[in-house]
């Protein structure tokens, strides 16, 4: 449970090759931190991760099961789950909405198959799951506030909510603590080590800030213009000379 593979890919745009030859395993219960400088294909490769991009060659198996171009829909069905760098929160609603939309696509129930009355029916049925996981993000008391009244961190906070409703073995974090200040990083570091422990989840992030991804990576890939130059333990990749030239100037 919870592995993923990559083996052999390449991913393209249309005139841009992005990423090149990835081979990669991300091992279950381990926080992994992609790195690398802008450009290097990070968010591309997460978009693979997730079946959100296709890869033209190669293959991408969660669990033994073939994840290339299958769609985010699908890989949720499969476990994985993924936040933005950007919320991908819907803005016109309330905080309980958002969860509820999440619980409610877990469930498979779709709005275009129900009357605009049992549209809302669940909305009871789901009301302690919400609170419950309101307040394991942080977000207590937050319901019935509208997502423009949020401040950014925690628009994340209600993604991350709304990705854990769906009950994931694999979690993607795409640059979790970027515009944050430093006092909501440090509480997302604290809020992703939780979630990652109680709820015994894999997770991959991307991350520029490298003291967040020495906080919360057990292993570290680094990728270099589409490229895997090195995947190793922190302590390793602190000394690695790609990366003191990237990160440290030198
Ligand atoms: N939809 C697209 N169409 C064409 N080229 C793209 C597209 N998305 C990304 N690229 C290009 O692919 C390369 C890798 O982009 P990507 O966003 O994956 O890198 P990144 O490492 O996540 O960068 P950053 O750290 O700036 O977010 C870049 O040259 C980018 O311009």
């Amino acid at each position: 449970m919870g592995t993923l593979q990559l083996e052999g890919v390449y991913k393209d745009y249309p005139g841009v090759k992005v990423l090149k030859d990835v081979n990669l395993t991300i091992t279950e219960g381990e926080i992994h931190a992609i790195i690398g400088p802008n450009g290097a294909g990070k968010s591309t490769l997460f978009g693979v991760m997730n079946g959100d991009l296709f890869a033209q060659k190669g293959t991408i198996t969660f669990e033994g099961i073939n994840m290339n171009g299958k769609g985010l829909d699908f890989a949720a069905r499969n476990g994985v789950s993924r936040c933005f760098q950007v919320p991908n929160v819907y803005i016109n609603l309330t905080v309980k909405e958002n969860i509820l939309i999440a619980l409610m696509s877990k469930n498979k129930i779709t709005r275009n198959k129900l009357s605009f009355k049992t549209f809302l029916a669940p909305v009871n049925a789901y009301e302690e799951k919400i609170k419950e996981v309101l307040e394991e993000v942080g977000l207590s008391g937050t319901e019935n506030q509208l997502i423009y009244e949020l401040s950014h961190g925690d628009k994340k906070r209600l993604e991350l909510a709304m990705a854990i409703t769906l009950e994931p073995t694999l979690l993607l974090l795409d640059e979790p603590t970027a515009g944050m200040s430093p006092e909501e990083t440090s509480e997302a570091v604290k809020l992703i080590k939780k979630i990652h422990q109680t709820r015994n989840l894999t997770v991959v992030i991307t991350e520029h800030d490298m003291s967040v991804v020495f906080s919360l990576a057990h292993r570290i890939t680094v990728l270099d213009r589409g490229e895997i130059i090195t995947t190793d333990v922190p302590e390793e990749i602190k000394k690695h000379p790609k990366v003191i030239e990237i990160y440290l100037g030198k």
